[in-house]
């Protein structure tokens, strides 16, 4: 899984034991720098778009092989032993039906060759998971609500999943029903972007930049006045939504503003966004799980935590699967969906017609039968 950050390819080595999934073994596996910039330049339209594209396609492909081949040898798992690899690939473009486009118009990329990681690894490879969810007039994510009813949902304990990672996205569960799932807006990305422009470094780390700024409230209320968090129904969102350019238009009219400022307003922002899906729900939760690379914002989570007092906030560490790793283990449970036949979306998350199975199977050498 590679992210709307960009910061790295997130592997994850499963074990499917009765009916629970288990980590097995973990890797970072780093995106050279030209390739994050080949990625950046892609998400926006520009000359020579298809070459880019089906280069990038092809290299994206090798390098996700290459991390999976990186993961096996660190866990000291032959690749025979891997019944399936689920790869998400990296967005490079998200158009869904909430975003204002027709449904025949709505589309979701993802490139990085499956066809090249099932040759290089000799793993059978599922991949291509968000685009019959669209086909069937779904939003295409979020997918990982699924995920989270099936990994971390308790009978009669009402709780909410948050992945803060680029984008933030929420699962609602009453007991073990998905009561709802979208994306909430804004996860890190904005406090990401904004700490490379005034600090050159990638993230704001513990968000210790922010807690060093002050809240503007003005800001903050422009900021909260961004069109997608007035949606209601399915929905999702990208940096097609959220993005420097949107941000410097708003900044526009605050002049003058400190640099910590913003990014303490950035930080509530996103803080606000995620509390405001939890308060807007019918479905009143007790519990909050946190998983995503802003588990490790020490700041935003504070700021989460003062937004709703009486919700608990945890990180999904104690569900059994440590925050950095849940998307991927969302693409393996449903690269595990894919080859049993069974659906790996939910509708009442994505808008979909019904269930589908979601994914295309690229077989591994292995898995090839000899024609006689
Ligand atoms: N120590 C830290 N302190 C603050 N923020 C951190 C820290 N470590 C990671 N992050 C944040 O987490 C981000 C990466 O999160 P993650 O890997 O979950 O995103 P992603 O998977 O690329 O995004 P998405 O879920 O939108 O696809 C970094 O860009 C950074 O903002
Ligand atoms: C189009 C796309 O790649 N969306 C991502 C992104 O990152 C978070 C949020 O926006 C979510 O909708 C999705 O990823 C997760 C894995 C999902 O589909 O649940």
């Amino acid at each position: 899984m590679s992210g709307t950050s960009v910061d790295g390819i997130d592997c994850a080595l499963l074990r499917a034991a009765e009916d629970k999934l288990l980590l097995e073994a973990t890797l970072q596996y780093p995106m050279p720098g030209p390739m994050r910039e080949a990625v950046a330049a892609l998400s926006h339209s520009g000359d020579g778009e298809i070459e880019r594209l089906g280069v990038l396609d092809r290299h994206l492909g090798q390098l996700f092989a290459d991390a999976a081949n990186a993961l096996l040898e660190s866990a000291g798992v032959p690749a025979a032993a891997v019944t399936a690899i689920g790869s998400h690939g990296q967005t490079v473009r998200h158009r869904p039906p909430s975003g204002g486009r027709s449904r025949s118009d709505s589309f979701s990329l993802q490139i990085g060759d499956p066809n090249s990681i099932a040759e290089i690894t000799g793993i059978t490879t599922v991949a291509d998971f968000r685009r019959r969810d669209i086909a069937s007039g779904g939003e295409g994510a979020p997918l990982a609500p699924a995920f989270h009813v099936a990994a971390f949902s308790e009978p009669g304990v009402s709780r909410a999943v948050v992945n803060i990672g680029g984008i933030a996205n929420v699962s609602l569960l009453r007991g073990t029903e998905l009561v709802a799932g979208f994306d909430c807006g804004p996860g890190n990305t904005l406090m990401d972007h904004w700490t490379h422009r005034h600090r050159g470094e990638t993230y704001d780390a513990g968000g210790r930049w922010a807690a060093s700024g002050e809240c503007q409230p003005a800001l903050l209320q422009r900021l909260l006045a961004h069109p997608y968090l007035d949606l209601r129904g399915p929905r999702s969102t990208g940096k097609e939504d959220f993005n420097l350019d949107w941000l410097d238009g708003v900044m526009a009219d605050f002049p003058g503003t400190a640099p910590e400022d913003v990014q303490a307003t950035l930080a509530q922002f996103t803080a606000d966004a995620i509390a405001r899906s939890l308060r807007d729900s019918d479905l009143q939760v007790s519990e909050l799980y946190i998983c995503g690379g802003g588990a490790h914002n020490d700041n935003l989570r504070a700021r989460i935590g003062d937004a709703l007092p009486w919700v608990r906030v945890a990180d999904t560490e104690e569900l059994g699967i440590a925050a950095d790793w849940v998307e991927a283990a969302t693409f393996a449970w449903l690269a595990m969906c894919s080859l049993a036949g069974l659906s790996g979306n939910a509708p009442v998350v994505t808008g979909a017609a019904g269930p589908r199975v979601l994914g295309a199977i690229y077989p591994g050498a292995r898995a090839i039968p000899t024609r006689s």
